[in-house]
Formats: structure tokens, C-alpha cells, sequence
């Protein structure tokens, strides 16, 4: 199978690393010029929870030839109609793109490669560009996972033909409810990474302090309540039923979850979240395909989402240079943290 990563960047470096290591022919897409001639003359260099040198196959978008059979699509999701309508004709007509963006992307995405055409993977692991040619993995390798799937059937062999692409880095979940697996990464990116992008501090640090887990928790909340009310049951992330540990009706189970985020968040201590890293790098972030995407799904399902409304308020001034991430943010938040 013919295969690209397009977007290169923080995530699509590391997997491109680890693919091309694994003796699977990929090209390392990016319109980043500086990061391709580093990845052309020195190689995807792999820094963080492992150390490793690869040599990669990089190209500039407008050096691509031919078509692929698998692109995974790893830009940032500020531009995707535009993106898709430009890789339609390097996608072959029987091809796959797999989105492992963050939010809901694919049915935009479908929208102009056909529904057939469109995967996507979530994926609970991260990485940051810390240089051209040299990204970061921020998580234990043993977190490496990947859940797979369409929003319509169809694929299957081609979805099982991924698996075994991607399952040379880590085990690979084909969802049969994936729409299911797309809101629990979603509950977590609305909640944590939203929280932690206000407050300019990592997954962790959101767990630790009393009011901004609750601000996390009551996003959580927010999430659990829109999707239910749109039919959706959260699939477990990395083993885990997000449902049974977080979601609450009276006091006492909220007390308790409100006890368990911290446990459950230990092994993400350290992430510090792509939007996060975007504002700190003076660029737009994805707010508007996370927090916001909540807020449109909470109208469309009649569920109030005022707290999750507040952190796309937030971030929105984040960018517009308004506002500094920082601690003192919590000072907005304080209606609800009563
Ligand atoms: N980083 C993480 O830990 C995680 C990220 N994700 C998701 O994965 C996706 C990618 O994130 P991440 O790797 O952090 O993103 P990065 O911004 O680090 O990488 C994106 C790369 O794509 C390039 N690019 C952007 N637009 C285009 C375009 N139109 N044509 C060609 N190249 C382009 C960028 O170039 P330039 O530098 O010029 O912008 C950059 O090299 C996002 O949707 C994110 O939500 C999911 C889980 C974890
Ligand atoms: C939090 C994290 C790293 C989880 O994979 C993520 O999705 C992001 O930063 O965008």
C-alpha cells in the first residue's frame, strides 16, 4: 500500500518514524520547509520517552507524485475542506484517508472524498516538535494505542489492511462504534485539554488543583450530557469505562469521580496540550474543532454547555493575544465554582 503522512509535524513525525523503521515505505508530507530539510538530511530524530534516529522519506506538498492508498492526515484542523479538496486527486479512487485529528473530522472530510474514502483513529498519546527534524513523545511508549474505524460500514478489509500498518507501533482497536470513540477523546480534549490550555498548565496540574478539577469535571459533565442526549455511548479509553468513572447524577458519585481524577489522570501527567503549544507558539489552535464543536453539539442536542462555552471565550482571547494562559484565568470560572 502506497502510504503518506500528510502534516507531518509533532504526532506525524513520531508515526512516521516509527512506520519507516519498521520497514513500511512511507512519505513524510509538510508544508514546513525548515522541518523537511532536517528530516531530509538528518532524519526523523525521536526524543522523550525513547531515543531514536530514522531516515525518512520527507517531501514538500507541492513535490508529491502519483497517488497513495493510505494518507493519514495529520495537519492541524483549521483548514480541512481545503486540505481534502487538494489531496482528493493524490488519493487513489479505491484509497483511504485516515484523519487522526482530534474532534469530530470526519464527516467534513467525507463531505469531499466520499464517504468510502474516510477512516479515522483516535489516538490517546502525544508528541510536540521541539526543532526541525526533532519531535518529542510525551507519552510512555506502552501507551502507543490507536482506535480505528468509519462512521459507515463498508471498508473492513482495507480498515484490517491499516491495522496491521499501524500496529507496528502499538495495538490497534477497530471500533465498531467508532463515533462512540471519537466522544470519549473528544470528553477528554474538552475537559482537560481545554482546561489546561486556559490555565497554561499540563494534564496533571489540572488534576492537582481542587478548582481547576472541577472546572474539568464539570466539562466532563457537560460532554457526558450532549452526547447521551445525541445517542452516543463513550467507548473505554485504554481500558477504561470513562461512563462508570466520571459521569454522575447526585452528590455522592460526584464526589467520587470528582476523587478519581487525579488517580486516573496519573499516567498523563506530563501532557501538555496541542492547543496549548500552538498559543504558546503564537499560533491559532483547534478550539474551534474541540470546545467548540461541544458547544455546537450541546445546542443541537438542547443541553446547556456553559462552562465548556466559557473556555472557547477563553481561548478565543488566548489567541488574540487578549490573554496569558496562566493560573489567574480561574478568576473567570468563578460562578461556577461554588
Ligand atoms: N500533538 C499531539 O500530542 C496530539 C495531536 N493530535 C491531533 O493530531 C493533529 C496534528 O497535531 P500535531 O502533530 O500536534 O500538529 P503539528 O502542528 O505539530 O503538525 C502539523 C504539520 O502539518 C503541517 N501543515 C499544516 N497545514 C498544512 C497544509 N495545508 N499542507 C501541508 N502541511 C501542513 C504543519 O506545518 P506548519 O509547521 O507550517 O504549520 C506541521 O508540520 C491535530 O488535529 C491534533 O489535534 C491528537 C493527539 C495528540
Ligand atoms: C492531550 C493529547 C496529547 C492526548 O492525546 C491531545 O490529544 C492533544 O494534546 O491534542
Amino acid at each position: 500500500m502506497r502510504t503518506a503522512i500528510y502534516g507531518a509535524g509533532s504526532l506525524g513525525t513520531v508515526l512516521g518514524a516509527y512506520l519507516t523503521r519498521a520497514g513500511i515505505e512511507c512519505d513524510l508530507i509538510s508544508r514546513n520547509k525548515a522541518h523537511i530539510t532536517a528530516l531530509q538530511q538528518k532524519g526523523a530524530h525521536i526524543v522523550g520517552k525513547v531515543d531514536l534516529t530514522v531516515g525518512v522519506s520527507a517531501l514538500l506538498p507541492e513535490q508529491m507524485q502519483g497517488t497513495y492508498d493510505l494518507i493519514f492526515l495529520l495537519t492541524k484542523q483549521l483548514e480541512n475542506r481545503k486540505v481534502a479538496t487538494f489531496l482528493r486527486s493524490y488519493l487513489a479512487k479505491d484509497g483511504l484517508l485516515v484523519t487522526m485529528q482530534n474532534g469530530l473530522p470526519e464527516s467534513e472530510l467525507a463531505q469531499v472524498l466520499g464517504a468510502q474514502r474516510v477512516a479515522g483513529c483516535a489516538i490517546g498519546w502525544g508528541a510536540t516538535l521541539q526543532a526541525s527534524g526533532v519531535a518529542e513523545l510525551t507519552s510512555e511508549p506502552e501507551a502507543l494505542a490507536f482506535s480505528l474505524g468509519m462512521l459507515t460500514p463498508g471498508r473492513e478489509e482495507r480498515l484490517q489492511a491499516v491495522a496491521s500498518v499501524l500496529g507496528v507501533m502499538g495495538p490497534v482497536t477497530i471500533e465498531e462504534n467508532f463515533i462512540g470513540a471519537r466522544w470519549s477523546k473528544l470528553l477528554i480534549n474538552a475537559s482537560f485539554s481545554g482546561t489546561a490550555t486556559v490555565l497554561g498548565c499540563t494534564f496533571g496540574e489540572v488534576a492537582k488543583d481542587k478548582k481547576a478539577r472541577r472546572i474539568a469535571q464539570l466539562i466532563l459533565k457537560e460532554c457526558f450530557d450532549t452526547g447521551h442526549s445525541l445517542g452516543i455511548t463513550f467507548e473505554p479509553v485504554q481500558g477504561k469505562n470513562l461512563e462508570k468513572l466520571f459521569d454522575y447524577q447526585g452528590r455522592v458519585k460526584q464526589k467520587l469521580s470528582y476523587l478519581l481524577i487525579p488517580l486516573a489522570m496519573k499516567k498523563h501527567a506530563s501532557l501538555k496540550p496541542s492547543m496549548l503549544q500552538d498559543i504558546e507558539k503564537g499560533k491559532k489552535c483547534e478550539v474551534d474543532s474541540i470546545n467548540g464543536i461541544l458547544s455546537k453539539e450541546g445546542k443541537r442536542a438542547g443541553i446547556a454547555t456553559p462552562v465548556n462555552d466559557l473556555v472557547v471565550q477563553i481561548i478565543s482571547r488566548l489567541e488574540s493575544g487578549q490573554l496569558k494562559p496562566c493560573r489567574e484565568n480561574l478568576g473567570f470560572f468563578k460562578a461556577f465554582l461554588s
